[in-house]
């Protein structure tokens, strides 16, 4: 993608109408750029309809889109897909019309991402990560040289179709899956700093990945668990036993595989327990009776853990109590 291509207004696709692609539509919009958001059902009458509300930091946004299907939307500079990472290959399938050639793909969900071993340069390099990416669907989707990797630090929750509230400032890492730089993440970076998101560039994406994925990891499944809130899981002395096992467990697979954690478990750990009584978006969904993210922040860490035959025994437990939690109850 040449520099020239991001001149403004970018078309800047956003698939998914959920809380982060909402928020992240809203932000485009109101900076100028042609947004277009693929929504389905209910969602999509309101966009259409009343465009998107946002409710953040810096006041309220009422933005105007682009909706519709992926055929009438059509190829985009920048595509964010804002699914759970458990319906992204059909997400994917919906929004091919949007993704052309020189289009930059930003995968948002959480934990660990199929592309994973794409241009990781070490011994598992090229390597499939089954728990997320099972058949393989979504490396035949999506060209793997178009995708931008990115941890978002945004919290945000949907309202009501199209309307959302975020109350965090918004943060999201992009990097290059082989590393360094490049013009198309300078230029995705600045897009997102010209919408009031910071775009932070990384040389190393993995590294930061792995603390998004310690956070999730040591708060959602046991969150799923105990019903906790944040401040008892990284407070109550008995889930603080689980999580420095956790993190103990996590940090070797991380650094098996070549990441630098820079995570201080003291600090972790106090920083979770200041963060209050926040329900984790997992606990969420269990509580509406949604599926989990469970293959992405958990089962994934399992998966390569096991290439290095890595043992993670609390990790293992945590997450098999979670998926149990989540069975649909069994009829009396
Ligand atoms: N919310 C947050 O604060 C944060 C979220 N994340 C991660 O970002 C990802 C997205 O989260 P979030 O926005 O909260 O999730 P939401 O559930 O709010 O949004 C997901 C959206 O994707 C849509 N969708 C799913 N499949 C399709 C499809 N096939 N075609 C069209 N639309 C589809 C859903 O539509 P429908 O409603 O019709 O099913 C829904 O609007 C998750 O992985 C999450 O972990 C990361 C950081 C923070
Ligand atoms: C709040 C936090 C950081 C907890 O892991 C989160 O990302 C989530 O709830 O999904």
């Amino acid at each position: 993608m040449t520099l020239a291509s991001f001149l403004p207004p970018l078309r800047v696709g956003i698939a998914g109408a959920g809380a982060i692609g909402c928020t992240l539509a809203a932000r485009f919009a109101a900076a100028g750029q042609r947004v277009s958001v693929l929504a389905r059902g209910a969602t999509l009458g309101a966009l259409r309809e009343h465009g998107i509300t946002l409710d953040d930091l810096g006041g309220r946004v009422e933005a105007r889109v682009h909706a519709g299907g992926a055929d009438e939307l059509g190829p985009q500079d920048l595509l964010f897909l804002c699914s759970k990472s458990q319906d992204l290959a059909a997400l994917a399938a919906a929004a091919r019309p949007m993704l052309g050639p020189d289009t930059v793909v930003i995968p948002t969900p959480n934990g660990v991402p199929w592309w994973y071993f794409h241009r990781e340069g070490g011994r598992h390099d090229g390597r499939r990560v089954e728990a997320v990416d099972p058949d393989g669907r979504l490396a035949a989707l999506i060209p793997l040289d178009q995708v931008l990797g990115a941890i978002v630090f945004i919290t945000a929750e949907m309202l009501g179709p199209g309307r959302v509230r975020s109350t965090t400032p918004h943060l999201v890492m992009l990097g290059e899956p082989g590393g360094g730089g490049s013009e198309r993440l300078r230029a995705a970076c600045a897009a997102l700093d010209a919408a009031g998101i910071e775009g932070r560039p990384l040389d190393r994406i993995r590294d930061k990945l792995w603390t998004k994925i310690t956070a999730n990891l040591t708060s959602n499944p046991l969150s799923v668990v105990t019903g906790a809130t944040l401040d008892r899981i990284y407070g109550e002395p008995a889930l603080v036993e689980i999580v420095r096992a956790m993190m103990r467990e996590i940090a070797v697979v991380a650094a098996s595989h070549g990441a630098r954690l820079e995570i201080d478990p003291i600090e972790f750990i106090e920083l979770g327990r200041a963060m209050g009584a926040v329900r984790t978006s997992m606990l969420q969904d269990h509580e509406r009776g949604r599926p989990l993210e469970l293959a992405a922040i958990g089962e994934a860490v399992l998966e390569l853990a096991a290439l290095y035959a890595i043992p993670m025994p609390t990790t293992s437990a945590v997450i098999a109590l979670a998926r149990h939690a989540a069975r649909p109850a069994l009829a009396a």
